[in-house]
């Protein structure tokens, strides 16, 4: 336990303390709703509310002080931190609370518009095959070994990300392999963590409503690169591993100044994957490396899920592991939940749920679904609301060119009208749609759903994307539990029976 004097003397910037600072801090947080007795409560302002109105209720369940940039009416006793920017306050304190966690483990950061959950999968099985503890931090959760933890970000806000490192660090864990997305490093969440290997998957359009340009995009995520190189004594110890093909891997590698590891299937590269076989259910290919050549076979399929196996590869061979054990620990990696999941209902034509969510993700969804030589592709898809708006018509598009029949859908309208995101999602279908091709436009996903399965025919596929794994649907008037494969299932049994 830290006292609030020994946190505040983290604070490279200037403060004031209105309270006694010899009282010892048991926890933080900026939710009101999770203080205990003792805490530090950080005010945050938000984006919907400002977190300084939970002060006062905060106090009253135990909070011991407050982290402020005004002074604030709250209950005699409770001590006020008064900072001018509460963000850099965090990066100071909080990894400095958990005794820097992250710089105790080998941290490995994952980042790139899409691919980073799959990829940090695979590295995670290589390196628990290679003996090791690993924790793994990311979209669907955070696992210590093969304890789950509910996680509300792809790379949670500091708080909560100093907090699960510091129970791995407690609890045995040698690596942890971690999600770092763009928002967290634009945001700084990732303060005092010092990452050991880290991979650069792809950059293609996302986040815009967030980032603005594609430029600030990818200078976040170079970012994670940077951070490789800061200190001169230990970068030739830390490796970068990078997407050659992606075209912005001009920006990244700019950002290296340590050692770098290249991959790709069309350019030369260090980990160069050839001789691509795919089926539904399997796959496999060549690779040809730092170590020499060696064939693999998958249980995973696509060529995307080549990229993410060879970033794979290659982080774990920044880690020391041998060829060997990669290469039997490939063989056994059996898919990611909701990445090209099959949902299998005695039907005689193939479902796929995907997360695709993003234009580059969905075409490369539907081409994976096309290399299976279907007879049409049906794809369910919808954009999510109070995200980047840019890329619904771009979707749009996309599943036109790319699947037979597509139907637009909802995916977590949030707070916006679902008929008015479907309406610009449809626009795009417009302009990709050939003469002659079906497309349909239904708000209602689980009628949506029913409807594909209902114009199926034996040998086609459905693609239903955009949720993957996620067991919710977010609507203006709150959350509803709601999952593709289920609906899929459910779909198909409903079928059966008429
Ligand atoms: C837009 C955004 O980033 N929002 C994040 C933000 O929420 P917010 O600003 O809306 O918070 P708010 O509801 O206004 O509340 C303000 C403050 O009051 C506090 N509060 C609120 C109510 C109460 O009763 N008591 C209380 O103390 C809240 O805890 C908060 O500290 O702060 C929250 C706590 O840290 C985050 O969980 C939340 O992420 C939301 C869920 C989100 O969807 N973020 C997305 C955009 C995001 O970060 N995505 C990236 C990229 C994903 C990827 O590409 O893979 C990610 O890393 O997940
Ligand atoms: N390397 C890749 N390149 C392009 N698309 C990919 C790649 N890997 C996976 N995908 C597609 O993107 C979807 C999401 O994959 P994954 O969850 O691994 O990405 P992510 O980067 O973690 O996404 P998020 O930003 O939501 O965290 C998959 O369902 C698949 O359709
Ligand atoms: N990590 C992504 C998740 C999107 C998932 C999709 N189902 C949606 O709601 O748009 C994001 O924060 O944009
Ligand atoms: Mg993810």
């Amino acid at each position: 336990m830290k006292t609030i004097s020994e946190l505040c003397k983290q604070i490279k910037g200037i403060y004031n303390i209105d309270g006694s600072a010899d009282i010892a801090i048991t926890g933080i947080s900026s939710d009101s709703r999770n203080v205990e007795k003792g805490y530090l409560f950080i005010c945050i302002s938000g984006v919907h509310v400002d977190g300084a109105e939970f002060a006062g209720q905060a106090v009253e369940k135990g909070a011991a002080a407050v982290l402020t940039t005004k002074h604030l009416n709250l209950p005699e006793g409770a001590v006020q931190i008064m900072v001018p920017d509460i963000h850099h306050a965090l990066e100071d304190m909080v990894p400095y609370f958990y005794d820097y966690p992250g710089k105790k483990m080998r941290m490995i950061g994952v980042t790139g518009t899409n691919g980073k959950t799959t990829t940090t999968h695979i590295i995670a099985h290589i390196l628990r095959a290679a003996g090791y503890h690993v924790g793994v931090i990311g979209t669907i959760h955070a696992l210590i070994d093969d304890e789950e933890l509910p996680i509300h970000n792809t790379t949670p806000d500091i708080i909560e990300l100093q907090h699960f490192l510091s129970l791995m660090q407690q609890q045995g864990m040698t690596h942890v392999v971690m999600e770092v997305s763009s928002h967290a490093l634009a945001l700084n969440r990732v303060a005092g963590i010092e990452y050991d290997t880290a991979v650069f998957t792809n950059l293609t359009q996302d986040h815009l409503d967030f980032h603005k340009t594609m430029e600030n995009y990818v200078a976040a995520k170079a970012k994670l690169f940077q951070s490789l190189s800061r200190d001169e004594q230990v970068k030739n110890n830390k490796t970068a591993i990078v997407n050659i093909d992606d075209p912005w891997s001009g920006s990244i590698l700019k950002a290296c100044q340590c050692k770098v590891l290249t991959y790709g299937v069309e350019k030369d590269a260090d980990l160069k994957g050839s001789d691509l076989k795919v089926e539904l259910k399997k796959s496999s290919f060549d690779v040809c490396g730092p170590f020499g050549s060696v064939h693999l076979n998958m249980h995973i399929t696509g060529l995307f899920n080549v990229y993410n196996t060879l970033a794979a590869i290659g982080a774990a061979h920044a880690e020391g592991v041998n060829t060997e054990t990669i290469d039997k620990a490939i063989q056994t990696f059996h898919s990611v939940p909701g990445r090209f999941e099959l949902v299998e209902a005695g039907q005689d034509f193939a479902i796929v749920v995907d997360y695709s969510h993003t234009p580059d993700s969905l075409e490369k969804a539907l081409l994976t679904a096309r290399a299976m030589h279907p007879n049409r592709i049906l794809a369910v898809f919808g954009c999510g609301g109070d995200r980047d708006r840019t890329k619904r018509p771009i979707m749009g598009r996309i599943a036109a060119e790319h699947a037979d029949i597509p139907i637009v859908t909802s995916d977590n309208p949030r707070s916006e009208d679902p008929d008015a995101i479907v309406a610009e999602v449809e626009a795009g279908v417009k302009k990709g749609i050939r003469p002659g091709q079906h497309h349909e436009v239904i708000a209602d996903r689980r009628s949506a759903i029913r409807r594909a399965v209902e114009l199926a025919q034996a040998g086609d596929i459905i693609v239903i994307a955009g949720k993957g794994h996620e067991t919710y649907q977010i609507l203006k008037s709150g959350t509803i539990h709601f999952d593709d494969r289920e609906e899929a299932r459910n779909a198909v049994l409903a079928l059966k029976e008429r």
